[in-house]
């Protein structure tokens, strides 16, 4: 089988964001089922949801991947947990998150793992460096740049590093 083509959200507000987001690339690429073909730009931006909370950095990559969807997300999972990642409050603070957006043309709707993932549609903090690094990229056939361009939370977002 032909490797698939997967984008990942990452995200951090607690501790120092901008190291955990390097390590956490370089880790999600070191695996031999994992090439990491792209990275975005790095984005400041306002929390969406949950308590107040700091600032987040945001980014994404893509991937090529020969992991099956479950078996991505264990190590994406396995990234989370190596950064002390725990779930205290929903859409709380964490000090990283890694969420797979699309894997391939993929919908899959199980009970632990939703693809795509059912709240990037509307996340500025997840399409704006998406399209930034993938300007054709369409999530459902629906241009990135326009989601991003319509999503609520844009007008909070600023690049931090990398355009
Ligand atoms: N596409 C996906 N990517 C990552 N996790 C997913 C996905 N779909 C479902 N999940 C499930 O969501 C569970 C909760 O994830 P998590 O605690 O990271 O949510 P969250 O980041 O607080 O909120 P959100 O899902 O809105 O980003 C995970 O244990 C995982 O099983
Ligand atoms: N700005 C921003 N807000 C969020 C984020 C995030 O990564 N960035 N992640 C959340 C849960 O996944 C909830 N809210």
């Amino acid at each position: 089988m032909s490797a698939v083509h997967s984008v990942l959200a990452l995200g951090s507000n607690l501790g120092e964001s901008r190291d955990t987001l390097s390590s956490a690339v370089a880790e999600l690429a070191d695996h031999p089922q994992v090439r990491l073909s792209a990275v975005s730009p790095v984005v400041r931006t306002r929390p969406v949801g949950g308590p107040e909370q700091p600032d987040y950095l945001n980014l994404v990559v893509a991937i090529e991947t020969d992991l099956e969807p479950h078996a991505l997300l264990a190590h994406c999972q396995a990234v989370e947990a190596r950064h002390h990642r725990e779930r205290i409050v929903r859409w709380g603070p964490r000090t990283l998150d890694v969420d797979i957006i699309t894997y391939g043309d993929l919908h899959l709707n199980d009970e632990d793992l939703i693809i795509p993932h059912p709240r990037a549609a509307a996340r500025a903090f997840v399409l704006q460096p998406w399209a930034w690094m993938e300007p054709d990229a369409r999530l459902d056939s629906v241009p990135v740049a326009e989601l991003a361009a319509r999503a609520e939370d844009l007008p909070g977002l600023e690049v931090f590093e990398g355009e």
